[in-house]
């Protein structure tokens, strides 16, 4: 097979000329931006997936086409790695400089990489395309195909699927089958037989009520849902709200409810302690929610599911008696509460990474049971081949309790954060303890917190260390950080640029609410000032955050 490389550049420059002068930067989920100028990128990705195949002989890459918790209009493009993983971050500066290059640059880039990466381009190629369901997705699909086709490799299109799903279907082909079969109905089939297996026939347990009110943010989340939903006899009532007739993420799914502590919009959150969610628009991230007998609003975040998951795991453990190092990954974003709580009460060691699923799963691949969750709900359990073997032993033994954990192994999508295998396991512990929510959130009392996004020229001109909680540039931002922060009691505050909007954030939490909204308030004011804030009434002075998100 032969390649030329002219028609790369005929197809660029005739049907995704770049339309954009912008600089793109591979970011904490790969690009993202406004649908109308991703066409070019989305083609480049096409060819680099093919290329990224071709250098790992031939193994199945993804891209899947989404923006996440971004608003309608944006969208984005990530390629996932042949086990699963992130992009290698090498490629990602490779996929950094080939999206920015001219159109009349390109065929000279792409042989570039070639050369640099000595790829035999008579090789074979496979890559996944999947897609969420905002309205420009299927036209970007077709910009990514269409680049696979340029180089000559073969792409199978999955059309509207939740990002963990492409993660899931690349890992069951590569894994020959191993970790299941890679079609959307041996997803539903995998995860769904281990749910039901471990629940049995009765669905509730003391204060456990089989009822679960589901946001699913008009994105793809809501659609999947309904599939489980038709094909789980029962096993856990759930009804679905925002199914898709609304905007994306607009007033609803994760990112709103986390970051606004309030309920979505649509969702007849009438009585009180009933659990619900929301997932984002990809469905790779999931927070309950609640609100109880005073009509208070409760949020169990992902910080409140990775304790609960490593309280359950480790009980586990102790009954399998199994010798197996467990230790939970969080980010700076995790309440400092439920650090306190899983280093004093849980006694598991806890690293902090920087943000972003890549640096959390890199770490969490360090234990036997590597648990890792952003604050947000993005996050998932991963275990080594040892702790596979050894629970499988005990299983093959007859141990029964080995045989539920060999099952809720296969209950949790290992591959990537997934907003509805984390339900179903969430719901599977909560039956399994006989619990309410009230009992869930009872386990600690998150310190009131609050997230800022704050508009400045340039927002590359704030660098961090030490995952993301120092500030290295502006030279005295960090100074001034760690006075503020003085005034407050039990407080902590950090600054950082976002991988994915073009904004800093700022986090801050405090012992009270008002402190909190105080700390922020005052960071935010600082950040203006040092990191040339573009918008100064972003802050307001009279503390009444609304104007804020
Ligand atoms: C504070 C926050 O929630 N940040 C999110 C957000 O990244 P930023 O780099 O903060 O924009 O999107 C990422 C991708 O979905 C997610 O991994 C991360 O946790
Ligand atoms: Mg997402």
């Amino acid at each position: 097979m032969s390649i030329n490389l002219k028609t790369i550049y005929a197809f660029a420059r005739e049907m995704y000329p770049k339309k954009s002068i912008e600089r793109f930067q591979y970011g904490t989920a790969g690009f993202r931006g406004n649908a109308d100028f991703l066409d070019s990128a989305m083609f480049r990705m096409g060819v680099l997936a093919t290329l990224r195949s071709r250098v790992l002989g031939g193994s199945v890459v993804g891209v899947m086409i989404t923006a996440s918790h971004n608003p309608e209009p944006d969208n984005g493009v990530k390629l996932i790695d042949p086990k699963g993983e992130m992009l290698d971050p090498n490629w990602e500066d490779i996929a950094t400089e080939l999206v920015n290059v001219s159109d009349q640059e390109l065929e000279e880039q792409v042989a570039k990489i070639i050369k640099e990466n000595k790829i035999d381009v008579s090789s074979q190629s496979n890559v996944y395309v999947g897609m969420d369901n905002r309205y420009h997705s299927p036209r970007l699909l077709k910009a990514v195909s269409d680049g696979v086709i340029a180089l000559k490799g073969n792409v199978k299109e999955y059309g509207i699927v939740t990002t963990p799903m492409m993660h899931y279907f690349v890992v069951a082909t590569n894994s020959k089958g191993v970790y299941g079969q890679a079609t959307e109905e041996g997803y539903y089939n995998k995860l769904i037989t281990a749910f039901e297996k471990i629940r049995g026939n009765k669905l509730e347990n003391d204060k456990y009520r089989n009822y679960l009110l589901f946001d699913g943010a008009n994105g793809v989340g809501a659609r999947k849902m309904l599939h489980f939903i038709k094909r789980m006899h029962k096993s856990l009532n759930v009804e679905v709200f925002n199914k898709g007739d609304g905007k994306i993420n607009h007033e609803c799914g994760a990112d709103y409810v986390k970051v606004q502590q309030r309920c979505p919009v649509n969702m007849p959150v009438t009585d009180s302690n009933v659990r619900c969610v929301s997932v984002d628009g990809d469905a790779d991230r999931v927070v309950y929610f609640f609100t109880d007998n005073d009509g208070i609003f409760h949020l169990l975040d992902g910080d409140r599911i990775a304790t609960l998951v490593a309280d359950y795991l480790i009980d586990l453990v102790k009954s399998c008696e199994l010798e197996l190092s467990m230790g939970l990954v969080q980010t700076a974003y995790a309440n400092g509460a439920s650090t306190d709580y899983i280093v004093n009460k849980l006694k598991v060691p806890v690293s902090c990474v920087s943000t972003g699923v890549k640096h959390l799963h890199h770490k969490a691949l360090e234990f036997d049971i590597g648990i890792y969750f952003e604050a947000n709900g993005h996050g998932t359990i991963i275990f080594s081949t040892k702790a596979k073997q050894s629970i499988t032993k005990a299983a093959d033994l007859g141990d029964e309790k080995a045989q539920t954990f060999l099952l809720v192994i296969d209950l949790i999508n290992e591959t990537v954060g997934d907003a509805i295998s984390d339900i179903l396991l969430v719901e599977t512990i909560l039956h399994y303890k006989g619990w309410d929510v009230n009992e869930w959130l009872a386990c600690y009392d998150d310190l009131p917190n609050l997230q800022l996004k704050i508009k400045v020229q340039d927002r590359n001109v704030i660098t961090t260390a030490d995952a993301e909680r120092v500030c290295l540039t502006p030279v005295g931002l960090q100074e001034q950080i760690n006075n503020i922060v003085l005034n407050y009691n039990r407080a902590r505050s950090f600054v950082r640029p976002s991988g994915t909007e073009d904004v800093v954030r700022v986090y801050a939490e405090a012992a009270t609410q008002e402190e909190a909204e105080c700390l922020a308030n005052d960071i935010g004011i600082l950040v203006q000032k040092m990191a040339g804030g573009i918008e100064p009434n972003l802050v307001h002075p009279n503390k009444s955050f609304q104007a804020h998100f």
